[in-house]
């Protein structure tokens, strides 16, 4: 069976400008991603993300507006096996209060839409980013 993990890409508004939270992994590839992590024995996804969150960012539901009518999947294999993450887009409400970070990761960065498909590397990943963004743009 695939793993399977859930998070929240989490955006704010400073301005005009819109910015997306990467965290750096403190372990392997030392890899950037949205705050997210594996989905334990019975519990659903959404809890899922909203548990990983608050453990890897410090941000709890009610920091955040989140678009739960908009998730995306993504697949990939990691090691030979595969895994799907789940996401949701997040707006931090308060776009002062910076993240918390967990020994999960070392550095975190606000960034623009194209410096976070940059940082995150991957083409699915970037896709989302791009489809999220034009939803932000679309209801704002
Ligand atoms: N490798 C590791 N070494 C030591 N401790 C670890 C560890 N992974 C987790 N832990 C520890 O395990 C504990 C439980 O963590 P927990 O967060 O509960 O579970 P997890 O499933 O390990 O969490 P993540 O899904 O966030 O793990 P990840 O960052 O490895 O996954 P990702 O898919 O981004 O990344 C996995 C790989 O996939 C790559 N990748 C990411 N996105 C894509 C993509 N879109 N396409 C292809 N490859 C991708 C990444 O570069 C990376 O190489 C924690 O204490 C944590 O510190």
């Amino acid at each position: 069976m695939a793993k399977r993990a859930a998070g929240l890409v989490i955006f704010r508004k400073i301005g005009e400008q819109i910015q997306y939270l990467l965290l750096r992994a403190s372990y392997g590839d030392f890899h950037w991603s949205s705050p997210k992590g594996h989905v334990d024995p019975g519990e659903d996804d959404f809890t899922t993300a909203l548990r990983e969150t608050k453990e890897e960012a410090g941000y709890s539901e009610e920091d955040l507006i989140i678009f739960r009518d908009k998730p995306k999947i993504l697949n990939y294999n990691v090691k030979g096996k595969s895994k799907v993450v789940i996401y949701w887009l997040a707006q931090l409400r308060d776009s002062s209060k910076e993240p918390i970070l967990s020994d999960e990761h070392t550095e975190m960065k606000w960034l623009t839409k194209d410096a976070a498909k940059e940082i995150v590397g991957y083409k699915d990943n970037q896709e989302m980013i791009d489809e999220f963004h034009e939803y932000i743009l679309s209801s704002s």
